[in-house]
């Protein structure tokens, strides 16, 4: 069976397809279509698992019978993304004793994609990883382009590889059971597209924010296909961030930093990220280098989205300026951010003055 689907091409040495459409979790032949070997484990968590586990299991082995199919299900959520959950995915890929030619099924949002691809990243120095997002924001970021990682209580992200996908198949069904708050998360980094690079699809937000909300289908896969075309075309030029892929961190200098200090338990991912834009873009302002007025366009878009805009109240912002100078875009010369000159004109600033960042920051 082959389900009716929209494609996006990562390309690059290794390319790779983004498969997205309703009902490709059943479908074992896209699933099964990069597996070499005779092994697998799909690495899920425990909302997760129990949703869409044996459907997976199920669809992969009518199209390969005899792969033999391990599973690791994780606790759900951001404090799971740590160095002792990778190494429990480690250990049960030794118990499954999965060979070189097997392949890693990431079965979730992103904390599931940046854990299981970091563990398929390290596992006999690297074997193959499917990415299944079940989350918005998992399928417009974070299972395209390569990042794995886990967090340190230090900062977010810091112990990772970059080790590309082999396919990314996105059943845009499965966003039927996101809870409204992960949705709202994943619209935050499809803002970010708009925001760093392309005014005219922040119009679009702008008019398609309550079919957005409301999970309407076409919106749904329009939005995710044009935010996979984006990242795409900028992973494929750059895909280790040696100079235009770090606008994708527009926000997140910010928002790593509150998601650090909050100790991965306050805002999640999409959320910081909400908030870092607004401040990335408030710090453009105090530098003198965009209109007020693209601040307040952006900040009301966020809030039409149902994301929050500004910082959480009772975090101290010196301890947000230590956490970013541990951001691993800082170098010798200081801080860099990723700031604009406006809607969709996004640009890397090297050597920010941390006074102006204190000014955002005590708002
Ligand atoms: N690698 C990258 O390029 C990249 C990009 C963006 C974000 N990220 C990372 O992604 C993580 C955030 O990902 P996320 O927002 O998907 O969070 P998540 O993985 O924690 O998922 C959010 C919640 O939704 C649940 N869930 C997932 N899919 C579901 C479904 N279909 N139905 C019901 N519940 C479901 C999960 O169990 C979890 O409780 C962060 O760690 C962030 O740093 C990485
Ligand atoms: O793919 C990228 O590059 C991104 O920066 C995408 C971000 O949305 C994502 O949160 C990423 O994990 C952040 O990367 P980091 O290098 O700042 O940890
Ligand atoms: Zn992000």
């Amino acid at each position: 069976m082959t389900t009716p689907h929209r494609e996006v091409t990562v390309a690059g040495d290794r390319p790779y397809r983004i498969r997205i459409g309703p009902g490709l979790l059943d479908d074992g032949d896209t699933l099964a279509e990069t597996v070499r070997g005779g092994e697998a484990m799909l690495v899920s968590d425990r909302n997760v698992a129990p949703l869409y586990a044996d459907r997976v299991a199920d669809a992969l082995r009518a199209a390969r019978p005899g792969l033999r199919l391990h599973r690791h299900v994780l606790p759900a959520g951001e404090a799971a993304k740590t160095l002792a959950h990778f190494a429990d995915v480690t250990h049960a890929l030794a118990e499954a004793r999965l060979r070189r030619d097997a392949s890693v099924f990431a079965l979730g949002g992103g904390v599931i994609g940046d854990l299981a691809g970091f563990a398929a990243a390290c596992w006999m120095r690297g074997i193959d990883c499917v990415q299944l997002p079940t989350t918005l924001l998992a399928m417009v970021d974070s299972a395209v382009g390569g990042k794995t990682a886990v967090d340190l209580p230090q900062g977010k992200n810091l112990v990772g590889a970059f080790h590309p996908p082999c396919a990314v198949i996105a059943d845009t069904a499965a966003l039927r059971s996101l809870p409204a708050r992960e949705l709202r998360a994943g619209l935050a980094e499809v803002v970010k597209y708009g925001a760093l690079g392309d005014a005219d699809f922040l119009g679009w937000l702008d008019d398609h924010a309550d079919a957005l909300l409301t999970m309407d289908d076409a919106a749904l896969a329009d939005a995710i296909a044009r935010s996979c075309a984006h990242k795409a075309a900028i992973v494929a030029r750059d895909p280790f961030e040696h100079g235009e892929r770090a606008l994708l961190n527009f926000g997140h200098t910010f928002g790593h930093a509150i998601e650090t200090e909050q100790g991965y338990d306050g805002l999640n991912h999409g959320e910081a990220v909400a908030v870092g834009m607004v401040l990335a873009a408030r710090l453009s302002e105090v530098l003198g280098l965009a209109p007020a007025a693209d601040t307040a366009r952006l900040q009301a878009l966020l809030q039409r989205l149902g994301l929050p805009v500004a910082l959480p109240s009772g975090l101290d912002p010196d301890r947000l300026l230590a956490h970013m100078r541990l951001d691993k875009k800082a170098q010798a010369d200081g801080l860099r951010f990723i700031v604009w000159d406006g809607v969709g004109r996004a640009r890397v600033l090297a050597g920010v003055p941390e006074a102006a960042v204190q000014d955002v920051l005590r708002g």
